[in-house]
């Protein structure tokens, strides 16, 4: 067992995701939301592509008044416009050849088809290519498809787009002391994890393999575990699994992987909560993400490990934690990372929740984040720290 520091782990398992990076495939732009840019994303014309008003009005030639000889409505071709001469234009219309001004139609007198007015002192059009020059890279390769890069790929006249699809995620749940129904008691404990995983993981950029969203709880035996992890398997490129990461009497975790031969990517983390996470990777390129049975770990395992690794199986780099300033001390957990549960105030500071004991999800409930507190030190308020988001909380 070979314990990683937080920072080395998430390094360890961007890098096995790039060595399995997912292939490549064309789709069109409305359906690759949560994607990753397999290629980059080039400009394949001049935009705009024709000079277009950005206002509603007249556009003129030379000094006025001006005679008004007709109207150019978005989509349409003007002819040229002679001197002395005006015509009426609508946002997002190409502007006439030979144009001096614009003038705003709040801006402009109209009479017997005459008009004046005084331009206001910046062009109120838009040139050809003042966003983007054809072959310009607008976007790298291994950039995140938000809703807003589907836009631009349209506007940019992109018809298919080469993307990474979503990793293919499936989650186990272990333990037989836990219950899928009802309130807990007498020894039982409700599974938590089961349905906050699956939704969890599509905010961090997977997507699920039906049936395994959750499955379980699986039984706590080596066989029913060896079981459902080979199953998972056939159509995950991730399975996530929950508790046994420790070795007590009903771990049957390691002994699984071992079956299996998998190769230990990380083994414990020098980060707490959350000390026992593990990644594996097994032939075929597919990978084992043992989560830590206390729920907040799993979380944690999740948003320390699991992001890092669906980035690598993308494409995408691993990027720096945003830098946030602590409304108040936490201390540090020794040797250990410390991931304290946060939230971002009204003040702009981060504040930790209450209720941030690693078997509970109350202080989870109400955080943005965690405030990484390093190795070795102690953090005071005023503080600049670095922040872990949870997953569909973009920082
Ligand atoms: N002797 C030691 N014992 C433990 C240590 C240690 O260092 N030495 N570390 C503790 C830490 S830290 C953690 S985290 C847990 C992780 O253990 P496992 O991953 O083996 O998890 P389990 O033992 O199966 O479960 C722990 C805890 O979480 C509850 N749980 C499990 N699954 C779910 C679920 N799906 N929903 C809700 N709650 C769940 C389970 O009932 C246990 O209470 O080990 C410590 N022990
Ligand atoms: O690390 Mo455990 O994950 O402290 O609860």
């Amino acid at each position: 067992m070979n314990t990683l520091s937080w920072h080395a782990a998430r390094e360890a398992v961007h890098q096995a995701g790039i060595a399995a990076i997912l292939p490549p495939r064309r789709q069109k732009p409305s359906e690759t939301d949560g994607m990753t840019l397999a290629a980059p994303l080039t400009a394949l014309i001049d935009l705009p592509a024709f000079p277009t008003s950005s206002v509603d009005g007249y556009a003129v030639r030379g000094a006025g008044p001006w005679t008004l000889t007709g109207r150019v409505l978005a989509g349409e071709l003007p002819p040229p416009l002679a001197a002395g001469c005006a015509v009426e234009v609508a946002t997002g219309a190409m502007v006439p050849d030979g144009l001096t001004a614009i003038i705003r139609l709040e801006d402009a007198k109209i009479e017997n088809d005459v008009v004046a007015g005084t331009p206001r002192p910046k062009p109120e059009w838009r040139e050809i290519g003042e966003e983007s020059k054809v072959g310009e890279e607008m976007l790298p390769a291994g950039s995140p498809v938000t809703p807003a890069v589907i836009g631009l790929a349209a506007a940019s006249g992109y018809d298919m787009l080469d993307v990474r699809s979503r990793p293919r995620t499936a989650v186990l749940v272990f333990g037989d002391e836990l219950t899928t129904e009802g309130v807990p008691g007498a020894g039982r404990i409700r599974d938590s994890l089961g349905p906050l995983l699956p939704s969890m993981l599509r905010h961090a950029g997977a997507t699920a393999v039906p049936g395994f969203s959750p499955r379980g709880p699986i039984e706590d035996t080596l066989e029913s575990h060896v079981a459902a992890v080979q199953a998972a398997l056939d159509d995950a490129d991730i399975v996530c699994t929950t508790g046994g990461t420790m070795r007590g009497p009903v771990d049957h975790l390691h002994a699984t992987l071992k079956e299996l031969g998998a190769e230990y990517v990380v083994n414990t983390v020098a980060v707490r909560p959350g000390f026992p996470m593990l990644v594996a990777a097994l032939p075929g390129e597919r990978f084992v993400v043992g989560l830590p049975g206390n729920p907040q770990s799993a979380v944690i395992a999740l948003a320390s490990l699991v992001v890092p690794l669906i980035a690598g199986l993308t494409g995408r780099p691993l990027r720096a934690l945003p830098q946030v300033v602590l409304g108040a001390d936490i201390a540090g957990r020794g040797p250990d990372t410390h991931l304290a549960l946060a939230r971002l105030a009204d003040d702009g500071t981060v504040m930790p929740v209450g209720h941030r004991g690693s078997a509970m999800l109350r202080g989870l409930a109400q955080a943005d984040g965690f405030a990484v507190i390093e190795a070795g030190t102690d953090a005071v308020a005023g503080q600049t720290v670095k922040f872990l988001p949870l997953p569909g909380m973009q920082p």
